[in-house]
């Protein structure tokens, strides 16, 4: 007997699953070029056929980010986004009727500034399902899967290539899925891949029975479908903030911003798998 879980992440992996299909989980920078922007990019992700997505709250050292990334950060930091907004920018975007899963994406060091009991009783208000904090300290891991449990949202483990000997410590008692890093380094489009990557995702999926999702430089169909076929969930993230970044000057012209949101929308739906 499954547990009943009402957390819409697992909802939307059973139902994927159902449907023999693999997520498609685009990442954005929030507040890149400001919030009001960024919900409406949400909403294009969503109408692209997006399952569910990554909110990347932006911050001044993205030791694991590539120049892309590290772009919006800068430009959502000048419009004084940070982790409240953009727990504020997931309940504005459920009000405003997405029905997407939302995966809060933030760097250790915002969630100790705001403090472990501000942000746990927040994040249950503010239609998060899921964590990712990519920085996070192996000792500091327990507390923080205790407490993600608590509330009723799941955070969720990287598992990268150089992890072989730790991966099941790594995804032992963890929940949401399982973010396979493909490639070492930091996130940036890649045209290739390590020949073991391939491996590398069977292992992990041979070790957990949650869903094993992929990223880091996937930016084409052809690799998002390459992917696809051998996981659950496909996350892209770069390819999509430097869409964001081209069309940057449409979105800010009231009368050009429909087209720059119609263009991000195209470029995110050619990539669903
Ligand atoms: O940008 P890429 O190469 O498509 O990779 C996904 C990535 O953007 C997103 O999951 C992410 C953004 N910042 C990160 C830092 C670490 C791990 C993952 C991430």
């Amino acid at each position: 007997m499954t547990t009943e879980t009402t957390n819409r992440m697992d909802l939307a992996f059973r139902r994927l699953k159902e449907q023999g299909r693999t997520a498609l989980i685009p990442f954005l920078t929030v507040g890149d070029p400001d919030l009001e922007t960024s919900l409406a990019i949400i909403a294009e992700l969503e109408a692209a056929g997006a399952d569910m997505v990554e909110l990347g709250v932006p911050y001044s050292d993205p030791l694991a980010d590539g120049p892309v990334i590290q772009r919006a950060s800068a430009r959502a930091l000048k419009g004084n986004v940070h982790l409240r907004t953009c727990m504020e920018a997931a309940l504005k975007a459920r009000k405003a009727g997405s029905q997407l899963p939302f995966i809060l994406f933030t760097y250790y060091n915002p969630v100790l500034q705001m403090g472990l009991d501000t942000f746990f009783a927040e994040l249950g208000n503010h239609e998060i399902s899921g964590l990712i904090i990519p920085d996070l300290p192996i000792e500091e891991s327990e507390e923080m899967r205790r407490r993600s449990r608590e509330a009723g949202i799941n955070l969720i483990p990287l598992v990268a290539p150089t992890s072989s000997e730790r991966i099941a410590k790594i995804v032992n008692d963890a929940s949401g899925f399982v973010y396979c890093v493909s490639s070492l380094g930091v996130t940036g489009e890649r045209s290739s891949f390590h020949e073991s990557v391939d491996r590398f995702i069977e292992t992990v999926r041979q070790s957990t029975d949650l869903p094993v999702a992929v990223g880091f430089g996937i930016s084409t169909p052809d690799q998002v479908a390459r992917f696809a076929k051998i996981s659950d969930g496909v996350v892209v993230g770069s390819a999509i903030v430097r869409k964001i970044e081209e069309v940057i000057v449409l979105l800010q012209d009231p009368a050009k911003r429909a087209e720059g949101l119609l263009q991000i929308r195209n470029f995110v739906a050619q990539l669903r798998p």
